[in-house]
């Protein structure tokens, strides 16, 4: 391990773009469809691994809610984020704020309360084996209607205590956050917080409509907003964080090649950029990963790593006084690896 891999691994770090269903390994993929009798249509790990090569969102989209029929129990819930939170653990991070897509299974006819239950279980225990906190973002699935969203957060209703914030992922391009404008007013009104895929292939305006019509307190990707000066300009005066995902950009296109990757132009016009892993099981790497390519592909120095550590706090959706806390310790392990 290099230096600079060590340095990164060991960094604090909070991890606020993970889609849980994206983290289910092929090996988990087979294990859960034997454990309960679901075919899939790949005969081997590799094979599963060879068909990830996507053009676009869509592509990834069409294998990776395939992928998701495997998990119908809590246990299946349970185990996969435990997988997550022990790669994570590796990874340095230390509070993590997971999205999960709940219609991706109610949907199938897995009971809401078997989704999060596992989810919930696998959190308590990472907090009790791995110091690691958590939280929950439920995403809406902007590709089906708004009623369908209104439906899951009225399913959400008995566990709402547990959930932080809502989300909306999914197709993106003709699902515009106008959309979905009434549903967030309910989540807020609830007192959940707000973000939002926006701008990863959708153009500037859906940034626009996120700030606007659903209030957001963060922005998932953004990439898009750099096409709209008076955008970048409103996102800075707000603070507005933007969680980036380096290996997926790539993955999906967003970017041609990684050395294209508008990471350090973001932190150059005052965004709040972090990195994270968004569906590490298919882009081919969790979150140290993504700080690892990203710091190659960009010639990143250490300190443009420490604020991307640093905007994973202040961006997180802790209370104040613990993000002081993980600053802290930010703080002193930088300055022990000056
Ligand atoms: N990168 C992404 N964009 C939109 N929806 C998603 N669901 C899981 N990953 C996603
Ligand atoms: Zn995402």
């Amino acid at each position: 391990m290099t230096d600079l891999d060590a340095f990164i691994t060991g960094l604090p770090k909070a991890e606020l773009h993970l889609h849980i269903e994206g983290s289910l390994e092929p090996e988990l993929m087979f294990a859960l469809a034997e454990r309960n009798g679901v075919s899939i249509p790949f005969a081997s790990v590799e094979e599963v691994r060879a068909a990830y090569d996507f053009s676009n969102l869509q592509d990834f989209l069409d294998i990776y809610y395939a992928g998701a029929n495997v998990l119908l129990t809590r246990q299946d819930f349970h185990d996969l984020a435990s997988a997550y939170f022990a790669r994570a653990a590796a990874d340095g991070v230390v509070h993590a704020e997971l999205m999960f897509d709940p219609q991706t299974h109610t949907d199938r006819g897995v009971p809401f309360s078997e989704v999060i239950e596992g989810l919930l279980c696998a959190m308590e225990a990472a907090r009790a084996e791995h110091g690691i906190s958590s939280s929950l973002i439920l995403s809406f699935l902007r590709h089906l209607s708004e009623e369908a969203a209104f439906a899951t957060l009225a399913e959400a209703e008995p566990w709402l205590d547990r959930i932080e914030a809502v989300g909306l992922d999914s197709s993106e391009v003709g699902h515009p956050p106008e959309k979905f404008a009434r549903v967030f007013a309910a989540a807020r009104d609830k007192g959940l917080r707000i973000t939002a895929h926006a701008g990863e292939e959708g153009p500037p305006e859906y940034v626009h409509q996120a700030l606007d019509l659903l209030g957001v307190h963060r922005i998932d990707h953004g990439n898009r907003a750099l096409e709209d000066p008076a955008l970048i300009e409103r996102l800075v005066r707000e603070g507005m964080t933007l969680t980036v995902c380096p290996l997926s950009n790539h993955k999906l296109c967003v970017v041609d090649d990684l050395a294209d990757h508008p990471i350090d132009a973001m932190l150059a016009h005052g965004l709040k950029a972090t990195v994270n892993s968004d569906d590490p099981a298919y882009f081919g790497g969790y979150v140290a990963d993504n700080y690892r390519a990203i710091a190659m592909a960009r010639r990143l120095d250490r300190d443009a790593l420490a604020t991307l550590a640093r905007n994973s706090f202040t961006g997180s959706f802790l209370p104040d006084e613990i993000v002081a806390e993980h600053l802290d310790r930010l703080d002193a392990y930088l300055e022990a690896h000056r």
